[in-house]
């Protein structure tokens, strides 16, 4: 299978660059990127190339002023990166760009190897990533809906991601794509908007990640940053509600982009201001940002919307619930972004409630939805265990299981725990205990600095730590190699987000295992895990079974878990297609007027909005930003 792969590259390196050759003065030629046309001329003549045309009209004329040319106020200078080659299927494969060396040289810096720390790209390291890639037998059903849906890919050299790119998936170790890649990657790259629901660690990030650096780079439409301007003008923008996840995709965007020419810059919350702004000066492609930290730089001026072309937003339900949905707004809808149908957007989770596909909808114009994996829920892969356990007991019970594991070997640097808790205050209690018993431990959640959080992340993805107590700010998207159990030792009150944290572990074809403690405040959840473990192929104990059968759907605290009821759930299911939707964003029967006091969790029940919870609303100090 690898030599397969490894062929098919290097004939599709073969073919580009015999493509590239013929095509090496044309692919130098100036481009004139979309922002710059209709300029008057300037010293250096432009050629625009036919087809070079953006597929979608680019409502915008650019920054104020647009962004000021090289000096003499010629096109954009050629970055060692790739001219336009002439549409996605062109270039045998490789596109015909990346003739020279890549790298960025905006800011006369030498671009950091973002694979240094990676292991060595050793043949053995190759092989055991090739065994335990993504089981992709493991995915059945992969409904679509929308108009005209471009067809999957088996092979990533089917695609048409050009020479850089391939390097860098090889370097990444990546053989083909995972089903969700398979399916979005061809959908992005023709130019569709995409709401995509797919299993955790599935390969999302890639999934977003690829069809925008691609698109970066054949568009061709590098924005040099305005002389004299403090205003970056990023060409993509990945959101994510937290700052972790913010990070982590930044790195993983920075290996994808390796010697493309494509920068990729990250902006969060609770780190200085001014080393990212820096950065944002030194040039930015792709921004990839929380929400928070973004309206401020937004405020300041120091980035401006205009030029976006594609927008991601990652875990985008979360981004949507109500603890973001303001900011979200604001940013896509109030600032200087291009309206939708004028940019490509991404909307990309494990979970994806109705209520929250219908307001996506208002973002996304004549989208695809797609939904991978059975019911778009927890992966088989993951064993999933619930033990009822009385809060008098559960530390003593934690205890328990954290000596069995020592016991069988299944503790250190290779089987890492991370334990969820509901509140700061008994993460902190929990750790502190769990130090006290021998057990090293750290500890994340929003009251501790940025600083801290990183400390305690490294710290436990090293191993030095094996055991980390956190709350939800560590449930969604965090790709921590070797986190073998997750244990929820408070369950949240929402189903999906137990979809989120189990999902922290079983990763990219791994197996893992998640203990649940239940207490007798759980019952609300009863039902929507029982279904949820059924589906998955787990063993549900039949005293949960009782529970749920006991438990009122919905009632009692659990109101968020109401989306699960009838049918496919966690939005495995385009919300289009139900009989009782009014149709594409227009009514909100559903989720509107009750937002407070409906059905959709007031804030006490849904545990999301203040109090001692991590979800503290915008402003808030929360880790949410
Ligand atoms: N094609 C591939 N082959 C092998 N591994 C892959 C492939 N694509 C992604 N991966 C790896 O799979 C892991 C999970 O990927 P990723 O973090 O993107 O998952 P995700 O779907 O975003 O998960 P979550 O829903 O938890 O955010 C990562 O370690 C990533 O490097």
């Amino acid at each position: 299978m690898r030599s397969s792969w490894a062929d098919s590259v290097a004939n599709a390196e073969i073919s580009a660059s015999a493509s590239t050759n013929s095509n090496a003065t044309a692919a130098r030629s100036s481009y004139v990127p979309p922002h710059l046309r209709n300029r008057p001329p300037s010293s250096e003549p432009s050629v625009q190339h036919p087809a070079e045309a953006p597929s979608k009209p680019l409502g915008y004329g650019g920054p104020p002023g647009g962004p000021r040319l090289g000096a003499g106020g010629g096109p954009v200078r050629d970055m060692g990166r790739p001219s336009f080659a002439g549409g996605r299927s062109s270039g045998g494969g490789g596109g015909g760009w990346n003739s020279r060396t890549g790298g960025w040289d905006r800011g006369r810096e030498r671009e950091v190897n973002p694979f240094a720390n990676d292991d060595e790209n050793s043949e053995a390291a190759f092989n055991d990533q090739e065994n335990t890639v993504i089981n992709f037998d493991a995915y059945e059903d992969i409904p679509t809906s929308g108009e005209n849906v471009p067809p999957p890919v088996n092979t990533f050299a089917e695609i048409d991601l050009g020479d850089a790119l391939n390097q860098n998936i090889r370097r990444c170790k990546y053989v083909k794509p995972t089903p969700v890649q398979r399916h979005a990657i061809p959908i992005s790259l023709a130019g569709r908007d995409l709401m995509a629901c797919a299993q955790t660690g599935s390969g999302k990030t890639a999934a977003f990640c690829f069809p925008i650096i691609s698109g970066i780079i054949k568009g061709g439409s590098f924005v040099p940053k305005p002389r004299g301007s403090r205003t970056s003008y990023p060409l993509a923008l990945i959101l994510s509600p937290t700052r972790e996840l913010s990070v982590q995709i930044h790195e993983e965007a920075r290996k994808f982009a390796f010697q493309t020419g494509v920068r990729v810059v990250v902006a969060y919350g609770g780190a200085p201001i001014t080393q990212q702004l820096r950065d944002l000066e030194r040039g930015v492609d792709i921004l990839v940002a929380t929400p928070g930290r973004l309206v401020d730089l937004l405020e300041r001026a120091r980035v401006s919307l205009q030029m976006i072309k594609y927008l991601a937003l990652d875990e985008a339900d979360r981004m949507l619930d109500m603890g973001f949905e303001p900011q979200i707004r604001k940013i896509v809808e109030q600032m200087d972004m291009p309206q939708r149908g004028m940019r490509q957007t991404m909307l990309f989770s494990a979970t994806f409630p109705k209520e929250i596909q219908r307001l996506a909808s208002d973002f996304l114009a004549n989208y695809i939805f797609l939904a991978v994996g059975r019911v778009g829920s927890s992966t088989d892969l993951i064993v999933q265990r619930v033990e009822f356990v009385p809060i008098q007991t559960n530390r003593s019970h934690l205890m328990d299981l954290l000596h069995a594991q020592v016991a069988n070997g299944a503790h250190g640097k290779q089987s890492l725990t991370l334990v969820f808790v509901e509140t700061k205050r008994g993460a902190d209690s929990l750790e502190h205990w769990l130090c006290m018993n021998g057990f090293p431990a750290t500890t994340i959640h929003g009251d501790r600095t940025q600083q801290e959080r990183e400390m305690a992340l490294r710290s436990f993805k090293s191993g030095s730590t094996p055991i980390l107590v956190a709350t939800d700010v560590a449930a969604r998207g965090l790709d921590i190699p070797h986190v073998a159990h997750v244990v929820n030792f408070d369950l949240p009150n929402d189903i999906d987000d137990y979809v989120h944290r189990i999902g922290r572990t079983g990763r990219a074809g791994k197996s893992g295992l998640a203990t649940a403690f239940f207490t007798e405040n759980n019952s609300s959840l009863a039902r929507p895990l029982t279904e949820l473990m059924q589906e998955s192929n787990q063993e549900v104990p039949a005293w949960l079974s009782r529970f749920s059968a006991r438990s009122s759907y919905g009632g009692g605290g659990g109101g968020r878990n109401r989306r699960s009821g009838g049918g496919p759930r966690f939005g495995g299911r385009d919300f289009r297609r139900d009989t009782y939707s009014r149709g594409g964003g227009g009514g909100n029967d559903y989720y509107g007027g009750g937002a407070s006091g409906g059905g959709y969790g007031g804030a006490s029940s849904a545990g999301y909005g203040g109090g001692s919870n991590n979800y503290g609303g915008p402003g808030g100090t929360s880790a949410w930003d």
